[in-house]
C-alpha cells in the first residue's frame, strides 16, 4: 500500500484530482474507467496489456471495440513522468483510476495494493476466451472467474459496476429478435413489459451504432445498490445480469444486497481488490512503460 511512499509519494492525490477533474466536465468517464479496468485484468492479469495501441494489440478486438478512457490514463501517465519520471506503471495508474471513479460517482472507497508492472504483451487473440460475453451461462461465468481466483460472492459483487455506465444497443440485441413486420420483439420472456418498450424505444432496428443505453437508468451516474433493485424488478440489460436473479446459486445474494446498500458496499472493497490482484507482474518482470499506448523501445 505504501509502494510508492519514497519514490512517488502523492501518486494517489494526483490520480484522484485528475480523475476528478476530468469528471467533471464529463461524467461518462467513472464509467469507462471501471470496465476499462475490468478488461486489463481480465486479459493477462492487471498490466496494462489493454492500454496499448497498434496492430493485432486487445484493443483491436471486438470484444474490447467499445472501451474508452484511455486518454486519460495516458495524460495522467505524462503528468507522472514529469513528477516521478520512470516510476509508477500504467497498470498501477488504471487500478488507482478505476477505485476512486467508484469513490467519486458516490461508491465505496477501496485500498488498491501498488507495485503492479506493466506488461509487454498484448494479443487480440487472448481477448475472446477471457472477456465474458453477456450471453455467457452461469457456470461459464463462474468457470472463467475461478480461473482469476475470483469467487461466485466476488461475480455478483463485481456486477454491481452495472450500476454506472452505457451499453451499446449491440451489447444485448441477443434479447430481441427482427420478426416478420421487421419489429424487434423480445426473445426472453422473463424482462419487465414497460422495461422492454423503453428498451426497444431506444434501440429500434434501425438505431444508430453509436447509440446507447443506460445500464442502470434509474441512477445512472450513481453508484449505489439500484443495479441489484432492478435485477429484483426483472429490468436487468444484459442476460448476464438477469441470470445472477433467475438462479438460486446467486439469488440470495442479489436480494441481500437489493435491500441493503451497506451490504453491498461492505463486500465491494475486497471484491475490487482482488480484482486489481488478478496476474499481476511484480519484481522484475515486465517493465515500467514511459508511455501507456506504447511498450519502452
Ligand atoms: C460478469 C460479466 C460481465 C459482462 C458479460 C459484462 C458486459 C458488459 C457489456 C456488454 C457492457 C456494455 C459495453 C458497451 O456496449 O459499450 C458493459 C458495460 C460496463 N461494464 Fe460490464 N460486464 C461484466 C462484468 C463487469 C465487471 C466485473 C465490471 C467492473 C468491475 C464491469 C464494468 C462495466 C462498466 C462500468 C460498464 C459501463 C461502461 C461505460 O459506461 O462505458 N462489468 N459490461
Ligand atoms: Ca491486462
Ligand atoms: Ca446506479
Amino acid at each position: 500500500l505504501d509502494f510508492y511512499a519514497a519514490s512517488c509519494p502523492n501518486v494517489e492525490m494526483l490520480v484522484k484530482n485528475a480523475v476528478r477533474s476530468v469528471s467533471s466536465t464529463d461524467s461518462t468517464l467513472p464509467g469507462k474507467l471501471l470496465r476499462l479496468l475490468f478488461h486489463d485484468c481480465m486479459v493477462e492479469g492487471c498490466d496494462g496489456s489493454v492500454l496499448l495501441r497498434g496492430n493485432g494489440t486487445e484493443r483491436t478486438d471486438p470484444a474490447n471495440k467499445s472501451l474508452d478512457g484511455f486518454s486519460v490514463v495516458e495524460s495522467i501517465k505524462q503528468l507522472l513522468e514529469v513528477l516521478c519520471p520512470g516510476t509508477v506503471s500504467c497498470a498501477d495508474i488504471l487500478a488507482l483510476a478505476a477505485r476512486d471513479a467508484v469513490e467519486m460517482t458516490g461508491g465505496p472507497s477501496a485500498e488498491v495494493p501498488m507495485g503492479r508492472r506493466d506488461g509487454r504483451v498484448s494479443s487480440a487473440s487472448s481477448v475472446r476466451s477471457n472477456i465474458v460475453d453477456t450471453s455467457f451461462t452461469l457456470d461459464q461465468m463462474i468457470h472463467l472467474f475461478n480461473s482469476k481466483g475470483l469467487s461466485l460472492d466476488d461475480l455478483v459483487t463485481l456486477s454491481g459496476a452495472h450500476t454506472i455506465g452505457f451499453a451499446h444497443c449491440s451489447a444485448f440485441s441477443d434479447r430481441f429478435e427482427v420478426d416478420s413486420n421487421g419489429r424487434l420483439k423480445l426473445i426472453d420472456g422473463s424482462l419487465d413489459k414497460n422495461y422492454v418498450a423503453q428498451l426497444m424505444n431506444q434501440c429500434p432496428v434501425d438505431a444508430n451504432e453509436s447509440t446507447t443505453v443506460s445500464n442502470d437508468p434509474e441512477t445512472t451516474f450513481v453508484f449505489d445498490n439500484q443495479y441489484y433493485r432492478n435485477l429484483v424488478a426483472s429490468k436487468g440489460l444484459f442476460q448476464s445480469d438477469s441470470v445472477l436473479f433467475s438462479d438460486k446459486r446467486t439469488r440470495e445474494q442479489v436480494e441481500n444486497f437489493a435491500e441493503s446498500q451497506e451490504g453491498f458496499f461492505g463486500r465491494w472493497g475486497e471484491s475490487f481488490m482482488k480484482l486489481t490482484v488478478v496476474d499481476v507482474k511484480t519484481g522484475n518482470e515486465g517493465e515500467i512503460r514511459r508511455e501507456c499506448n506504447v511498450i519502452n523501445g
